[in-house]
């Protein structure tokens, strides 16, 4: 079959949106956040119905909308503004601040999920900027690290402090929304802030143009948030699938003003896979382009990952052995530049009994 289309973009025949279009007709939940920024906030009743709500929506899909979430609903239009001029320029422009081996922020146009080219292109800034990586790793500790920077356009000054100010208002709701997870995991709400002290968070603007073969390439391929949680923002056009707990593909319905959050693999092995990070992708379409803006939420590079004890028994002994933070960060952000021979790094590579 002939494609009107690089077959770099082509997914394996079962990964193919065409073949896997049994979209179940229930969706994720949808959770109003109203009740904690209400005058009677310390209503404890409402407290711990959205708790409750949150760990039903964890424990079952790994995601969950939120609406009422006290994000100023401006802050992200600037910014769709500013993503849709940027990416509506030339490609050499944007690839003035084009991401290279030493730094993974900026602009990029040829990044793969499980070695096949997303119909995409992006632009990563780091939330606390610089932020510092490891760049060796001797196996059981980091014995070199390296500094990402954040890079900003110069023709398009507004794009630095749309993005800047959004940054700020979305780590407020990350933090909220990992204290409600802490909650309903029977944590106390703040035991997990300690991880993010010099936090590796970064925030991606999508932007997906239409494709001439939406039924064999993917916007994003089928994959998991390596990170703790993230916090996206999507736009009308739609396209967002989750995979539920019966494999099938469920479409995550654009609600307005609403952010999708999930739980990454981070939060999965904490949490001693009492939830899962739940796979997702995007798929596109052949006449509307699309934008999405995830916030990634992540700890410390030096921090180690393992079930917390709290949540430990003898009848619920660790999953996992652990691992470096910064290490996994490392190894996925690098595995974009090259296709790679072996299995992309993932957390089921340090269960403790694989
Ligand atoms: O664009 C989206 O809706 C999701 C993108 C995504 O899953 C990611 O960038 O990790
Ligand atoms: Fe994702």
């Amino acid at each position: 079959m002939a494609w009107d289309m690089d077959p770099a973009f082509a997914q394996v025949q079962e990964d193919r949106p065409s073949n896997t279009a049994n979209l179940s007709a229930e969706g994720v939940p949808i959770i109003d956040l109203g009740p904690l920024f209400s005058s009677n906030s310390d209503d404890s009743t409402a407290l711990s119905k959205i708790v409750d709500q949150i760990g039903k929506g964890c424990k079952e899909w790994g995601f969950f909308q939120v609406i009422n979430h006290g994000m100023p609903i401006e802050l992200r239009n600037e910014v769709k503004k500013v993503a849709a001029k940027f990416f509506s320029q030339s490609v050499e422009e944007k690839r003035k601040i084009r991401r290279d081996e030493d730094n993974a922020m900026g602009y990029f146009d040829a990044e793969n999920t499980r070695n096949v080219r997303d119909w995409k292109e992006v632009f990563d800034f780091l939330v606390v900027n610089p932020s510092e990586i490891p760049a060796e790793y001797d196996g059981e500790q980091v014995t070199r690290t390296i500094t990402m920077g954040n890079r900003w356009p110069e023709n398009l000054p507004e794009m630095r402090k749309a993005c800047e100010e959004y940054a700020k208002a979305t780590e407020k709701l990350a933090i909220k929304l990992l204290e409600l997870i802490s909650l309903s995991l029977g944590l106390s709400a703040t035991c997990l802030n300690g991880f993010f002290k010099n936090q590796t968070s970064f925030i991606r603007l999508n932007y997906y143009p239409p494709c001439p073969c939406p039924d064999v390439a993917l916007g994003v391929g089928r994959h998991k948030d390596a990170g703790a949680l993230t916090v996206l923002a999507q736009d009308e056009v739609g396209g967002l699938e989750v995979r539920g707990k019966d494999g099938k593909w469920v479409a995550v319905k654009p609600v307005l003003d609403s952010y999708i959050i999930n739980v990454g693999d981070i939060v999965q092995v904490w949490s001693n896979d009492a939830y899962e990070s739940a796979e997702h992708r995007v798929v596109v379409n052949s006449k509307r382009e699309r934008f999405s803006v995830p916030f990634f939420y992540n700890p410390s590079h030096y921090e180690f990952i393992k079930p917390l004890e709290e949540l430990l028994s003898k009848d619920n002994p660790p999953k996992y052995s652990g691992y470096n933070w910064g290490y996994l960060f490392t190894s996925r952000k690098l595995s974009n530049f090259k296709k790679m021979t072996v299995e992309n790094l993932q957390v089921h590579h340090f269960k403790a009994f694989p």
